[in-house]
């Protein structure tokens, strides 16, 4: 894969996408503002990626040396311009959005979350916790982002709250990942200054209590029945992966509980959009 592509990391990038169009899918609008707003969030999310490795470079020499950056086929001065440009296109299609819709939401939100993987990439990550909640307040934001241009506020922050969460717990799994390269790189991670167990079970709590209440969105009347057939599959990996992460915290095994939250994350995307049929 072409490096330029390869760091903007387009699995997640796309998977951000998915995130916007379920509140297209949920609110039936597919309108030239939602659409825009698709494209707003596959350049916002690889930006961030990018400025994300921009900074790592150090780490993911160590931990991922095969990335585009330490495995020398961008530099960094380019990598760094490469984001930029990828965060100004975002925030320009972010005012065209607010100009056509008339809100300055959509704006807003792409500045705001600009700057927060700006500084989440320079500073944000290095301290305990606040590094995770950043990344999940982004990746819950695009729910958020959606729902303020189609007008879905309330339902978007249901399925905000959910993917907080259970970022937040595949957050605290990837730090346990990545253990070795950040203590030898002096980085400031809740298995670092806590140790493995105690990680797990933060971990562990936050995917039982987004799973436990995972159902309300069909009680409240938001999803169909239907939405429970799928929602139960993702609970399985859920709970299958809160239950291994409690038992072993080796390194091995934080990587398939990660790959396992995903997978999950992803069926739980198809449980959005069956359960809004
Ligand atoms: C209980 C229940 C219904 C949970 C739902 C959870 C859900 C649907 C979460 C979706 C989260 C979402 C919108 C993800 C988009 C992809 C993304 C940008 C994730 C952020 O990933 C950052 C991560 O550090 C990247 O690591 P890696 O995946 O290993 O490259
Ligand atoms: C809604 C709008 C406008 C933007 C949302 C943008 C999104 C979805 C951001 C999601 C989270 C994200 C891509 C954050 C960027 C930083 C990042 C890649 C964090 C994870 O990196 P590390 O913690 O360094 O772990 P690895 O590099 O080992 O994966
Ligand atoms: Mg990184």
């Amino acid at each position: 894969m072409n490096a330029y592509l390869e760091i903007l990391r387009p699995g997640n990038a796309l998977l951000a996408v998915v995130a916007v169009v379920l509140i297209a899918i949920i609110g039936k609008n597919y309108d030239v503002p939602i659409l825009i707003g698709i494209i707003t969030v596959f350049l916002a999310t690889g930006a961030g990626n990018v400025i994300n490795d921009y900074f790592d470079y150090k780490i993911d020499a160590i931990n991922k040396p095969e990335r585009p950056i330490p495995s020398g086929r961008i530099s960094l001065k380019n990598a760094r311009n490469y984001s930029f440009i990828l965060f100004l296109l975002a925030i320009a299609l972010g005012s065209i959005i607010s100009f056509i819709i008339n809100s300055y939401w959509p704006f807003i939100i792409v500045v705001f979350n600009s700057i927060v993987m700006y500084y989440y990439a320079y500073s944000l990550k290095s301290s305990v916790l606040t590094g995770n909640i950043s990344v999940a307040f982004l990746t819950a934001s695009c729910f958020i982002f959606g729902g303020s241009i189609i007008g879905l506020f309330e339902i978007s922050f249901y399925l905000a709250f959910f993917a907080f969460f259970m970022t937040l717990a595949r957050e605290i799994v990837k730090d346990m990942e990545d253990y070795i390269g950040d203590k030898q790189e002096g980085a400031k991670t809740l298995p670092i200054k806590y140790g493995m167990k105690i990680s797990s079970i933060l971990a562990a709590l936050f995917i039982l209590l987004a799973s436990c209440l995972s159902p309300i969105l069909y009680l409240n009347g938001i999803f169909n029945l239907y939405y429970l057939i799928p929602l139960t599959i993702a609970l399985i990996f859920f709970i299958m992966s809160a239950y291994k992460i409690l038992l072993n915290q080796e390194v091995e095994n934080c990587k398939t509980v990660s790959k396992l939250l995903k997978r999950g994350m992803m069926i739980a995307f198809i449980a959005f959009a069956v359960g809004s049929f």
